[in-house]
């Protein structure tokens, strides 16, 4: 997503110098400018509203039924961004650590909606490296029935965007960058470094 909002706080966020208190704020802040676009193709529909002047007939959102998943920790970071413009959203949590050798992601929690089959899905990550995680989040997913998911990341790497497409092609990737590469300890490059420590004052 190349809006010079987004473009312009994701460059706040990659300075090594940005601080907790900041990181945090600016991580939601892109989140709500992302979930705008992201929310484009929500169907509408008809309604009779009576205003001052009379009755008119205008859209409404078709009861569209959403739920956000954040991928514990960083995603956590991302949440209440979106619901400042989904406020009626669910939140589905699903928490997964990435070892530090084999990059393989271990799933610690998950507790979901009971509707997340009717529910559009939000999986949301600040990060999509390897693509490990992202992957086995919507397998989780998949499993307990989900039908509809978007996946909304800050910053991808070519490798996981790859990865994630080629395991699950029927998932729209959102992300506000598209990064070089992966380095040998599998951070994104440029990147903004490790974002569950950043956004929670870890290290
Ligand atoms: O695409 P991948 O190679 O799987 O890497 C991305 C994952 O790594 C980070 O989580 P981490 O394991 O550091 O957990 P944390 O959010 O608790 O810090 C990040 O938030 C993603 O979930
Ligand atoms: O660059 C990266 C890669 C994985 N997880 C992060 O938090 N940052
Ligand atoms: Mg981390």
């Amino acid at each position: 997503m190349d809006h010079p909002l987004i473009q312009h706080k994701l460059t706040i966020i990659r300075d090594k110098n940005c601080g907790t208190k900041e990181f945090r704020e600016v991580v939601n802040e892109i989140a709500e400018l992302m979930v705008y676009d992201v929310s484009r193709d929500f169907a509408l529909e008809d309604v009779v509203v009576e205003t001052p002047m009379g009755k008119t007939t205008q859209k409404t959102l078709a009861g569209k039924k959403i739920a956000i998943i954040p991928i514990l920790r960083a995603g956590l970071g991302m949440v209440d961004g979106i619901l400042e413009l989904l406020p009626a959203a669910k939140v589905g949590h699903i928490g997964m650590y990435r070892d530090e050798t084999t990059f393989q992601p271990t799933e610690y929690f998950v507790k979901m909606p009971e509707d997340i089959a009717s529910r559009d899905l939000l999986v949301v990550d600040p990060m999509l490296a390897t693509g490990g995680s992202a992957i086995m989040a919507v397998d989780a997913l998949k499993k307990r029935g989900a039908k509809t998911i978007k996946f909304v990341c800050l910053v991808a790497a070519p490798e996981g965007v790859e990865a994630l497409r080629e395991k699950h092609p029927d998932i729209d990737i959102y992300t506000a960058a598209l990064d070089d590469r992966l380095n040998e300890d599998g951070y994104i490059v440029p990147g903004l470094g490790d974002a569950g420590d950043r956004l929670f004052g870890t290290k």
